[in-house]
């Protein structure tokens, strides 16, 4: 326990007291609700059983009516349960701030405490704790002692702050006490920091930085980019942005309406854990081959990204390195964007029509089609046929018989050109006179690269149908591996609220890397965040990788380590038995996870016949992997990508291995994910890359 002045026993006694208080209070509240769960159980087993035994008795509306009333009480019971955990987990932590805030208008200020969740005491009709996202608990992010405002629902609150405390309580117990004015370090955040690893992200409630906290907040920005470094807390600060949102907007916004878009299934599932303990309901996800393939009606095979990654890392062809630099650039969007414009033009070239001794225009039929570029082609041509059928009727005061009507359907289908998207879009590479930049990826699939611009022509040309239209918030991570294209898309499938976030010096495929300047091309009315600070990994381990990729913005935190290692290594042999050594040391240690790190699947899946018969629970992750449990991990550092572990070894860090700008970022993304300890082994000369790095 650390409080500041000498009458800290009292302060201690005091903050106990009041805990144990609470405590009781919350307990109550726990036993009124256990009891209420079971009254529903109880009615909801009597109604079943009543409709049991009566059931030849009812006739078939009463039997509705008594089924509704049963649906009726087993949800209201589902309430009353989401409300006993939340009562559970503030038994085990009722809150973890306090501030004594006094307004202006008020005689003395009055204790805020703050917490995970709100806690309303009903029988004294009294707020004892306030939810973290509630207006007045702000005060406890944005403040230290002194003059403080906050915004409520009838207006701005000024006051003063003029206690502040944070607490560390778990299982029940007070474990930490600090004065915040005393303390300028932030000490509470650099314990938790220097705790082990999770197979989950946690929540950081407790310690949101003051910058962190005004992105968490921001209601205003329809679009938001958050560009942070590595470990700055993007992906954590996204999720409690959509708690805060749900919370704020809780009356026309639900957890049904957000979606993420997340890297791989690793990914979605690390993250999964942090709404339901932040007491809301998890969001779907989905990962951008889904997507494609929802846009495009299940009708093309193509490669994965994860795919066309592992290509340019084991082939390394020059071609390839083109073909994904140009589809990754702004230029190419700009010409398919003038390709489809022609395409559209020549599509569709109309004629007068002669109907029911009739005349029809050709510029008609032109502007009633090129009206109806969001339909299907098939549903275009009937809405013209529609729409000319009105025409004539208005204007000749004629009603088309049905055989005139097919006729005048077969005139219009007759002037499309029809083709099939795929090879629409394989003679813009004719247009462009660069036929080699097209090139199927083998077995009947197209390269990942393909999809997007293919789903980008078909908006433009025939309209496409998206399953999300409902999606009120969308976030998306990894922000730098998307392309032009892709955004072109994304903006105009989801024209929703959203949170993008990335780094640029994460980008897995530096051939197409997005930067935030690139996407507000396709948002423009987009707001743009840095974050600076480097969370997740020791001031040691952060220095090294700054010396792999250095950023003068970047500001690791003071949380100090042991210095990363760097093993040379003899042969592949006296590498495994480097990394089983240790693998030994990390079992013996409190840490929970330590991953391998690799650069190529095939690499991964090399190590892992080296190491599985020392340690037969080794996970490998790959593509068809969901989720990863505490203990050792094997992956390459494009999996590894929005993960963090305790200590991270990167594998075979040789010359003949790490060589281009890719390779850099790949090592830079291995190395930030260590929070505790790092090694990396190599066999032969090292990478030019460690270089600068060992010194
Ligand atoms: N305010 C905070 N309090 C406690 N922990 C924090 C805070 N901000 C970030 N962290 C921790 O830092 C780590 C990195 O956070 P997160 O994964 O969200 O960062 P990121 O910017 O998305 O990282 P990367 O881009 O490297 O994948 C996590 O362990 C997170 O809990």
């Amino acid at each position: 326990m650390d409080t500041s002045d000498t009458s800290a026993s009292d302060v201690e006694r005091a903050e106990q007291a009041y805990l144990t208080e609470v405590q009781n209070r919350i307990e109550k509240a726990l036993q009124g609700v256990d009891q209420r769960l079971n009254d529903y159980a109880q009615d909801v087993q009597d109604q079943k059983e009543h409709l049991w035994s009566s059931r030849d008795e009812m006739d078939h509306v009463e039997k509705i009516a008594a089924r509704q009333s049963i649906e009726q009480a087993a949800t209201a019971g589902e309430f009353v349960q989401a409300r006993q955990h939340r009562l559970r987990k503030l038994r085990a932590s009722p809150y973890f701030g306090r501030v004594d805030f006094r307004s202006d208008s008020a005689a003395s200020a009055l204790p805020v405490y703050v917490g995970i969740h709100h806690f309303h005491d009903d029988e004294q009709g009294e707020d004892v704790v306030y939810d973290w996202r509630a207006p007045i608990a702000s005060l406890f992010y944005n403040f230290e002692t002194g003059a403080a405002r906050y915004e409520a629902p009838q207006g701005d609150v000024d006051g003063e702050i003029e206690r502040k405390r944070q607490f560390r309580i778990r299982g029940g117990r007070l474990e930490l006490m600090i004065e915040s004015s005393v303390h300028v370090v932030d000490d509470v955040l650099q314990e938790t920091l220097g705790q082990s690893s999770d197979d989950g992200m946690k929540n950081i409630v407790a310690t949101i930085q003051r910058d962190q906290n005004a992105i968490i907040r921001n209601d205003e920005a329809p679009v938001l980019i958050i560009q942070g470094v590595a470990g700055s807390g993007k992906t954590s600060i996204a999720l409690h942005r959509i708690a805060y949102l749900l919370y704020r907007f809780r009356d026309t916004l639900s957890a049904d309406d957000i979606l993420i878009i997340s890297p791989n299934s690793v990914f979605a599932d690390y993250i999964s854990n942090v709404l339901p303990e932040l007491g809301e309901e998890s969001v779907a996800e989905i990962g951008m081959e889904t997507l494609a393939d929802e846009l495009l009606d299940g009708q093309y095979r193509f490669q994965h990204f994860f795919e066309q990654i592992t290509a340019l890392l084991e082939k390394g062809d020059e071609a390839l390195r083109e073909r994904l630099a140009f589809k990754g650039s702004a230029d190419f969007l700009r010409q398919l964007g003038e390709y489809a414009k022609i395409v559209e033009k020549q599509r569709f070239a109309a004629e007068d029509v002669w109907i029911a001794r009739r005349y029809v225009p050709a510029w008609l039929i032109d502007e009633t089609f090129r009206k109806h570029r969001r339909l299907g082609l098939k549903d275009r041509v009937k809405q013209v046929v529609v729409e000319i059928e009105q025409r004539i009727g208005i204007q000749y005061h004629y009603d088309l018989e049905p055989e005139e009507r097919r006729e005048l359907r077969t005139a219009i289908k007759g002037m499309v050109r029809e083709q099939t998207l795929r090879s629409t879009y394989k003679q813009f590479f004719d247009w462009l006179g660069r036929p080699e930049l097209f090139r199927p990826a083998g077995r009947g699939r197209l390269e990942y690269a393909d999809i997007f611009p293919m789903i980008y022509l078909k908006m433009r040309l025939e309209g496409v149908r998206s399953r999300h239209r409902h999606v009120e918030h969308l976030v998306i991570d990894e922000m730098q591996d998307y392309t032009p294209v892709q955004y072109a898309v994304l903006a105009q499938i989801f024209r929703c609220n959203m949170t993008i976030l990335g780094d640029a010096s994460q980008a897995v495929s530096p051939y197409g890397a997005t930067n935030a300047g690139m996407i507000k091309e396709a948002f423009p009315g987009a707001s743009s965040v840095m974050l600076n600070k480097s969370y997740r990994s020791s001031y040691e381990i952060m220095q090294f990788a700054q010396r792999i990729s250095p950023n003068p913005d970047l500001e690791p935190i003071e949380r100090h380590g042991e210095s990363p290692s760097v093993v040379r290594c003899r042969n592949a042999a006296d590498e495994a038995r480097q990394l089983r050594s240790m693998i030994d040391a990390f079992k013996a240690s409190e840490h929970n996870t330590l991953a391998i790190i690799a650069r190529t699947d095939r690499q991964a899946r090399r190590l892992e016949q080296a190491l599985t018969s020392h340690y037969p629970g080794l996970q490998r992750l790959d593509t068809q992997s969901r989720s990863f449990r505490p203990g050792v991990i094997l992956c390459t550092a494009h999996m590894a990508k929005g993960l963090e572990f305790d200590r991270v070894i990167v594998a075979d860090v040789s010359a003949r291995q790490y060589i281009s700008e890719m390779d850099r970022n790949l090592l830079y993304v291995a190395c930030t994910r260590a929070m505790h300890r790092l090694a990396l082994t190599h066999v032969g000369e090292p990478s030019e890359w460690l270089a600068e790095a060992s010194t």
